[in-house]
Parts: C-alpha cells; structure tokens; sequence
C-alpha cells in the first residue's frame, strides 16, 4: 500500500532525515515511535507532501507521490491529520467535515455519498456529533483535536498518517482517540501511527518502528517490540 524507501528530507542545509523506509501493507496498523526530535513528524510531513522530500522514493498502491504537492498526494487517497489542532475555527463542524471530503471531490476518486460520510464520522465521534453546528474554534483543544482526525476520516482516504492524535488530551479523550482508532482498524483503515503513548500505540499496532536520530534503529511486529528489551528501557518505561 504505502511504501517509504530511503527517505531522506529536512530543513534548509539541516537534514533529519537520513535513509527511513517504511512499509504499510493494506489494512494494517503501522506505528512509528521514537524520542522528540527523533523526526517522527518530519517523517509524515515528507510523505504528504507538507514538507518536501529531498531523496528516496515513495509509493502509494504502487504509484509514485514522491514529491507531489499535498493536494494532489489527498487526491491519490492519503490524508494527513497534523500534529497540533488544523480546523478553521470560523466554520462549524459540520463544515469542517465536509471539507475534509473536498480533495476527493475534485479529484479522480469516486465521489461516493458525502452526507452518508458525514453521519459515519458523526458516529465514530459522538462528541463532534453534539457539536456539529458549533463553531470549530470554540471547540476545546482536545475537540478540535478530534475534528483533525475526523476530516482525514471524511476524506475516506487509502490511508491515514495520523500524527500524535492524543497530544495534550486529558486521560479520557487519550482513550476515547485509541477506541477511535481500533475502531477503524476493525472497518479495515490502513494507518500510520505517530504516538507518544508507545505502549498504547504498540498494543493497537500490528507492526512498529522506532526511529533514533533520524534513522529507523528497530522494526518489527508489535507483539515483539512490546517486550524487545532495548525498545521497553527507552519507550515503554515508567510513564509511558
Ligand atoms: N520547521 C523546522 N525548521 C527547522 N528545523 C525543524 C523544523 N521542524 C522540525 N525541525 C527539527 O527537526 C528535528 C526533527 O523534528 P520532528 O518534529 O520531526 O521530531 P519528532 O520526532 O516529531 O519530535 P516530537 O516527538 O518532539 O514531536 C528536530 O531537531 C527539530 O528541531
């Protein structure tokens, strides 16, 4: 499905990337850990096209979106839920969801039914769905935080790269996001998962790397790194 190879991107003459592969097959749950600075979230920013690529190669069903513009990669079917709260706070809910849906609208992809999408992200977050005629930005954090995550999911995309969708939650919402996630991964969703909770992210994931210094130093299953010792001093510690 997703395939990163030999990635390499950073800022200005600072490089933070150095050579990061990755591969999400279809319907699987991917989690990329690693410390902070580690490049985690330069690592989904140089595959949406956020931030530009300078090297390696990157695939999506086997097409080539290395280096695309952001709107074109959502139009080839990956959505984008950045780290901190996206939402335009003049517009509702209910129309932040429906721009979510825009990229594929105005693409090749199907058009499919747009208002059957909107009750379905409804559903999946009951919060937003009391909320739907309120305005975004009178949200709180951890709701626009939750209408981040829910306009990737409008744009029922091939796959989410989904970049620390439970920072600066308060314990139930951490939780809320994880049943959120499960979820989807039950519906099938293929994703990418940028957490801090390593432990909660290991346990919903069925493979995971851990990135150091901009390089992937671990890989493997999730049911491995869970007890690979070297993974469990550095992430999976107290606190974590
Ligand atoms: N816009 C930028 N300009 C210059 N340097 C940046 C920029 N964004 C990030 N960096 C640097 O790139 C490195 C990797 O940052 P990145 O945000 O990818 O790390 P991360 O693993 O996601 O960390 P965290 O867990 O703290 O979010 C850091 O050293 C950071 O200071």
């Amino acid at each position: 499905m997703l395939s990163i190879k030999n990635l390499e991107a950073g800022y200005g003459k600072v490089k933070v990337l150095h050579g990061v592969s990755i591969e999400v097959p279809k319907g699987r749950v991917v989690t990329l850990i690693g410390s902070n600075g580690a490049g985690k979230t330069t690592t989904m920013k140089a595959i949406s096209g956020m931030l530009a690529p300078s090297a390696g190669e990157i695939t999506l069903g086997g097409k080539n979106i290395f280096g695309l513009e952001s709107h074109r990669i959502a139009r080839q079917g990956l959505a984008h839920s950045p780290e901190g709260r996206r939402v335009f706070p003049t517009l509702s809910v209910a129309d932040n969801l429906l721009l979510g849906a825009f990229p594929r609208l105005t693409g090749s992809r199907a058009r499919g039914d747009v208002q059957n999408d909107l009750e379905r992200a409804m559903d999946l977050f009951p919060r937003l769905k009391e909320r739907r005629q309120q305005q975004a930005g009178t949200l709180s954090g951890g709701e626009q935080q939750m209408l981040a995550m829910a306009r990737a999911v409008m744009l029922n995309p091939d796959i989410i790269l989904l970049d620390e969708p439970s920072m600066g939650l308060a314990p139930i919402l951490v939780d809320e996001v994880f049943r959120i996630i499960r979820r989807l991964k039950e519906e099938g969703v293929t994703m990418l998962l940028v957490e801090q909770f390593a432990a909660a992210a290991l346990a919903v994931a069925d493979y995971g790397y851990v990135l150091e210094n901009g390089r992937i130093a671990v890989q493997g299953p999730a049911e491995q790194l869970k007890t690979d010792p070297a993974v469990v001093a550095a992430y999976l510690g107290g606190g974590h």
